[in-house]
Order: structure tokens, then C-alpha cells, then sequence
């Protein structure tokens, strides 16, 4: 077990229900002995500097720094830690891990993190060395900007989907906000105008005058548990890119079931590739999303690549 565990708590997160949910599992940590200490995010994008904080005041092999919140919260930890470790790279790296109480924990499903704060809790208390995952890595040329992240990178569809629904009444309300990404889907799948998009690999060059679905994805999951690349993972160094060109109403209809076969990726109109290094350019403005973290409409002209990053997961 690990000596001392930070925990970066982001009361905001499931609609602020971790505010009345941290409580409880700082008691249940006190009842076990952990030792811990706890940072609370203030703003959006504070758990990158909470992160870098924890890194300048311990970098200790017996060190953990835990995710509480959804994925939002994991990747600025993760980003924190990165840009630390860039201007400290001789230092131990500590290790991140993540307690998914956010809505939205693609990366808890795709490394089988339970649901339920108090086993996922047991996890990680259990787990006694950590382990290198994959994670993307990517290079805006247009703007200069870098990052790193866990799920996915999506430009158009999925990401005018995450726009619309954090800014739907409905996200807000407790009986219908579940059904917030559902109704922002059906609006959008309808509205969505598509993009003319070139992907680029180490060896072809590929145009497409409608991209409408672009994900880039290092982990099987995107959106809330939809299984878009079930041999995704993070355990291997590539990530998978699926692009739809747009489709008819019989493809998306296709589309969706084969999706819950698994078989999609098989289908004529889907582009699946699976490489350690592609670049994405799209000549007109569009939504992207980052782990589920908008971006605003802008044109792309991004390089992905892989890196690794040391997590308490078992
Ligand atoms: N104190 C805060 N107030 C408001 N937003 C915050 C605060 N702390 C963090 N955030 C932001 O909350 C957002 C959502 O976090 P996260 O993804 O972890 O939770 P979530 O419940 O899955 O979120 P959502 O479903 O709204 O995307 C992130 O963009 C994060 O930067």
C-alpha cells in the first residue's frame, strides 16, 4: 500500500453531488487509517494546478494522487502531472488513479474501476505497485497547443453533442439531466453539418468530404459507455480513430445495430484505423472535446501520438 494518498475532490462534479458524497469517504478513510490529505478544486481547470502543488511539495515513491470526480477531473491530473514532470524530468513520477464519482467514467468502465465509490476505494487501497497506461498525446499546429489525454478527442458529432447537451435547460433538471446526452444526440445526429476532413498517417493520405463522426480514442469507451472501439485499449501503444463519413438514416439505423453487436467497425461506411501517430485537419470551424471537456469551434490541424503515465490501478 502506498503511504500517502492526495486526494483532488471536485465537489462540482455529478451535477455538485460530490459535495454531500466527499464526507462520507473522508470518514471511511479516517475508519481505515489512510493516510490523506485533501485539495477541493475551485474552477474549472484547478486540478492541473492542485496537481503541480502536490508534485513540488512531495514527489515521493509512497505517493498517490486520486482523481475524485468524473474524467473531466482525471485528465487535469493528468495534465498537471505531465507538465510538471516536463520541467522535472529526472524526478519519480507519482502515481494517479481515479474514484469515479462524476457522470460521466468511461475510463473507470474501460479499466473496470467499480462504480460504487466504496469498492472503488477498496481497489485502490489494494493495489501495491503501479502500472504504466498508454494515454494520447496531442499537438494543435494551428494554435501551438499540447496536451495529453485519457479516453478520447472527438472533433464533430460527439463533441457538438457534449456542447449542446452542457448547455441544454435539461442537464440541470434531477428527473430528466440522465437523458440530457440522449436528447442532445437526436438534435444533433439531425442537425450536424458535416466537415471535409484529411487524415494523414506514416504512410497515406486520406480525404474525406464529410467527415461527420472524428474520435480519436486510446481506451474501448466514448460518450458514457458507448463501446465505439472494443479492442481499444490502454494497455497497448497505438490509438484507434474511427470516422463516419455522414450517414443516411439506414446506416445510422445499421449503425447502431451492429454497434450493440460489436461489430461496427466491419461496416463498409466506418474508417477504423489503429496507428501510434496520425494527424487530423478540418479546413472549417467545429466543436472538439477532449475527455468530455469542450473546446470551442475552431479548425483543427492536430498530430496525435502516445505516451505513458504511471496509474495506481490494478
Ligand atoms: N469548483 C468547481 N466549480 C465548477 N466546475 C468545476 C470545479 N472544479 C472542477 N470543475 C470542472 O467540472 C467539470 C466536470 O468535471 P468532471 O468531468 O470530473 O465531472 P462530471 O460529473 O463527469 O462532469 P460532466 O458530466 O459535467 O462533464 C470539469 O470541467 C472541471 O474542470
Amino acid at each position: 500500500m502506498a503511504e500517502k494518498f492526495y486526494f483532488v475532490v471536485n465537489e462540482a462534479a455529478a451535477g455538485g453531488n460530490v459535495a454531500k458524497l466527499w464526507p462520507k469517504i473522508d470518514q471511511r478513510l479516517n475508519q481505515l487509517n489512510v493516510t490523506h490529505s485533501d485539495f477541493k478544486t475551485n474552477f474549472k481547470g484547478d486540478a492541473v494546478r492542485i496537481a503541480k502543488k502536490i508534485l513540488a511539495a512531495d514527489s515521493s515513491k509512497e505517493s498517490v494522487i486520486v482523481a475524485v470526480g468524473g474524467d473531466g477531473t482525471l485528465h487535469e491530473i493528468l495534465n498537471g502531472c505531465k507538465q510538471y514532470y516536463a520541467s522535472h524530468p529526472s524526478e519519480h513520477q507519482v502515481p494517479i488513479t481515479f474514484l469515479p464519482v462524476g457522470s460521466g467514467n468511461d475510463f473507470a468502465r474501460a479499466m473496470k474501476i467499480s462504480d460504487n465509490w466504496s469498492v472503488a476505494l477498496d481497489q485502490i487501497l489494494r493495489v501495491s505497485s503501479p502500472q504504466s497506461l498508454v494515454v494520447g498525446e496531442y499537438q494543435e499546429n494551428l494554435r501551438g497547443t499540447h496536451g495529453y489525454f485519457i479516453n478520447n478527442f472527438g472533433i464533430g458529432l460527439d463533441a457538438t453533442i457534449v456542447h449542446d447537451a452542457n448547455h441544454s435547460q435539461v442537464k440541470h433538471s434531477k428527473i430528466f439531466g440522465k437523458f440530457s446526452y440522449i436528447l442532445a444526440a437526436l438534435h444533433v445526429i439531425r442537425t450536424f453539418k458535416p466537415v471535409p476532413t484529411t487524415v494523414i498517417t506514416d504512410f497515406e493520405r486520406h480525404h474525406f468530404n464529410n467527415g461527420f463522426l472524428i474520435t480519436t480514442t486510446n481506451i474501448p469507451y466514448f460518450g458514457g459507455g458507448v463501446n465505439i472501439v472494443p479492442t481499444a485499449s490502454a494497455h497497448a501503444n497505438n490509438l484507434d480513430l474511427v470516422l463516419i463519413e455522414k450517414p443516411s438514416w439506414k446506416q445510422i439505423t445499421s449503425f447502431i445495430c451492429h454497434l450493440l453487436v460489436k461489430k461496427h467497425l466491419n461496416l463498409k461506411f466506418v474508417n477504423h484505423f489503429s496507428q501510434k501517430h496520425f494527424t487530423i485537419v478540418t479546413r472549417e470551424k467545429r466543436f472538439s472535446q477532449i475527455d468530455g471537456e469542450e473546446t470551442p469551434r475552431q479548425e483543427f490541424d492536430v498530430s496525435f501520438s502516445t505516451s505513458s503515465y504511471p496509474f495506481w490501478i490494478k
